[in-house]
């Protein structure tokens, strides 16, 4: 069948019936992934910008070709790669149709970035964990790695091992684990560019329904990545009160009990990423790209404004559970981040979710701001 995506008419396979996601003719294409690819899209019109050099896009894991075929329309010289000679033959199908040049070839991704490499973009859209192709996308990629990851249960803890089999990181599941999930994966990403003596440093994350996106810049040099690693660092987290304390360096030093309540259930979690997931000024960069013709626009346009007012710390808190604590009826986003900030903290929403807010105040602190005088 065909659909229109950003302009462009793409034949896709049918999905099951009833399913939003599919396989249907035997290739992969999932339709609630456009504002994944709105938002790709938007970020290498912005990457343009910033890196004008960058020309070459490996869009590793092609499937029907979408996204290649985006970046195509775009002006980058895309090579498609899958393993799959069906999704090799759509995605061909799909660059002739629309006239654009490129290439699509059916190959094993990390073969093909080995021995055709460097690549100036590299975008990892695989099943699950990208994990296994990171090694390839940053020993030959050049400017900017685009990882999408969707086992969200290993990468925010609610599967420990699996989480510390994939990515090397103790991942501990709390009331911020999108935000947990991301770090996770930064951290692993940004450790694997290290080996090649580069720096991966995230421009642009966020994580949308069930999975989680990061475009990481390189910089190459043992210095840079040096620099970048010290950015990493654990977290710990009460899971009586929900204090929370992030302590970056290599080597963590648990807490034995909560400072706050006393507590002994302190869990920590690390090495995750410490630093901004997203650089603020290139996040309003993207946002500017979003253009009518996406579908997705709307969602794209309010969550990169999200994204590029969302304070740069770890760890935001789920208002909700913070109310909840305090048995008291929650009260409205703004009117509690506006409550926190007039007290003279630091306070912003954060695109995780609804209720996400993310502050410099403490939770007694931010309880004396919004309870006032009914905190006691
Ligand atoms: C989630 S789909 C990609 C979806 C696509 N990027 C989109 O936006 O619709 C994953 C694809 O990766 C392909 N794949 C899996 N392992 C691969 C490998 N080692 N090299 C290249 N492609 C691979 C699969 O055949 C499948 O088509
Ligand atoms: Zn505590």
């Amino acid at each position: 069948m065909d659909i229109e995506e950003g302009g462009l008419t793409v034949s896709v396979p049918e999905a099951r019936d009833g399913a939003s996601e599919g396989t249907g003719g035997g290739v992969f294409f999932n339709p609630t992934q456009e504002l994944n690819r709105d938002v790709t899209v938007a970020t290498l019109r912005a990457y343009r910008d910033r890196e004008p050099r960058a020309a070459s896009y490996l869009d590793a894991m092609a499937a029907s070709g979408i996204r290649g075929v985006r970046a195509a329309a775009e002006g980058y010289r895309v090579t498609c790669a899958d393993v799959d000679a069906d999704a090799v033959d759509l995605a061909a199908a799909n660059l002739d149709a629309n006239g654009l040049d490129g290439e699509a070839v059916h190959r094993d991704v990390n073969a093909l970035l080995y021995d055709e490499g460097p690549f100036d973009v590299v975008d990892l859209d695989p099943y699950g964990t990208p994990i296994p192709f990171a090694d390839a996308a940053f020993a030959n990629g050049r400017n900017l790695i685009c990882v999408t990851a969707t086992d969200t249960a290993p990468l925010c803890g609610a599967h420990l091992n699996s989480g510390i089999r994939k990515y090397g990181a103790v991942p501990r599941n709390t009331d911020y684990h999108p935000e947990m999930g991301l770090r996770t994966l930064i951290s692993a990403l940004v450790r694997t560019a290290a080996r090649y003596d580069k720096a991966a440093r995230p421009i642009l994350s966020h994580v949308s329904r069930h999975y989680a996106r990061t475009y990481l810049e390189l910089e190459s040099g043992a210095r840079a990545a040096d620099d970048c690693l010290e950015a990493l660092g654990h977290v710990d987290h009460c899971e009586d009160c929900l204090w929370r304390e992030a302590t970056p360096g290599h080597i963590a030093d648990p807490v034995a009990a909560c400072p706050e309540c006393g507590s002994d259930r302190v869990l920590t979690a690390g090495p995750i990423w410490l630093g901004p997931v997203a650089d603020a000024d290139f996040a309003r960069a993207v946002r500017r790209e979003v253009t009518d013709d996406m579908g997705e626009a709307k969602r794209a346009r309010k969550l990169l404004g999200t994204v590029a007012r969302e304070l740069d710390t770890p760890t935001h808190y789920d208002q909700h559970r913070l109310y909840k604590e305090w048995g008291e009826p929650a009260i409205g986003m703004e009117e509690f981040v506006e409550r926190v900030r007039a007290a003279g903290h630091e306070a912003s929403r954060a695109h995780y979710r609804g209720t996400a807010v993310k502050s410099t105040a403490s939770i007694p602190e931010m309880r004396e701001a919004v309870l006032g005088d009914d905190a006691d």
